[in-house]
């Protein structure tokens, strides 16, 4: 599915695991830097358990949105609801009813400590119990570099464990900024049937933020396309596809094809 204006204030006014309503937001300009009017009117609905991927060109806003619903920036005007399936939420980004995992495009452990305990800092601070380290690191196939220090880790092996510390925490939504534009193609493909995987066996919500057209359209159920100034939403596809998905499989193509001609 492909249109034009799917901003949705009715869908974000029924409800969801990430809701953002008329969001509004400006950086103010400094002495060397114009204002920067990102957002305005913005609205945007994540249901529970989907996953959507936001494209869009450099500047257009993407790290913006997620920080919003992270709590990391506030709207100037509007709402941003974030919270689990039961609706316990909070009006500005993730609230305390919301469990929230977050990967970055650099892992941004803490390297004076073993991985296991940067995941355990990171369970501890979700109150969730410590013991759930383990199984993490197991999951992304890390079990065995537990006590390893992050520097004694491939860039690879450290972006597992990133993503070990998201989901350790039974995230109700996990937040991607660029998670494996760093990584190597091969690696970067492993990781992503990586997170497909994890992303199968529980339902959450999510928000992906990726210049790459090929992830966006494997990893979600939605890509939608950021234009503009302020940003709008230029384009919607719906990825209507089974998972395990393959990256080989011919109608990840057709759609990568046509998110590419929107970001064109
Ligand atoms: N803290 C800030 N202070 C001032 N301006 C900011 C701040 N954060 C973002 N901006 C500006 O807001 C606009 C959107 O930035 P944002 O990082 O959200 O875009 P993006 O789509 O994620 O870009 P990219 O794809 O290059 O990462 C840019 O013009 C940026 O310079």
């Amino acid at each position: 599915m492909s249109g034009e204006g799917v901003n949705d204030p009715g869908g974000a006014r029924a409800g969801g695991a990430v809701v953002l309503d008329t969001v509004a937001k400006t950086f103010p300009g400094t002495r060397s830097a114009p204002e920067q009017r990102v957002l305005e009117d913005f609205s945007l609905t994540v249901a529970h358990g989907e996953l959507v991927a936001v494209v869009g060109a450099s500047g257009t806003g993407k790290t913006t949105l997620l920080h919003l619903v992270a709590g990391l920036e506030s709207p100037d005007r509007g709402s941003v609801r974030a919270g689990p399936p039961a609706g316990d939420g909070a009006d500005s980004g993730a609230g305390p009813g919301a469990r929230l995992g977050v990967v970055f495009q650099q892992p941004r452990l803490l390297d004076w400590l073993p991985v296991r305990t940067n995941v355990e800092l990171a369970l501890k601070a979700a109150g969730s119990p410590p013991a759930h380290a383990l199984p993490a690191l197991d999951a992304v196939g890390l079990a065995d570099y537990a006590d390893q220090y992050p520097s004694m880790l491939s860039g690879g092996q450290r972006q597992r464990a990133a993503v070990a510390r998201a989901f350790a925490v039974d995230p109700d939504i996990v937040l991607l900024d660029e998670p494996f534009s760093a990584l190597d193609e091969l690696t970067g493909r492993r990781l992503r049937l990586l997170l497909q995987d994890l992303w199968s066996r529980a339902s959450r919500a999510g928000l992906l933020v990726t210049h790459s057209p090929t992830e966006a359209v494997f990893l979600a159920d939605r890509v939608i396309v950021l234009a503009g100034r302020p940003a709008r939403i230029a384009a919607e596809h719906r990825v209507d596809l089974p998972r395990p998905r393959s990256p080989e499989d011919p109608a990840l193509f057709d759609l990568h094809r046509r998110v590419v001609a929107d970001l064109l």
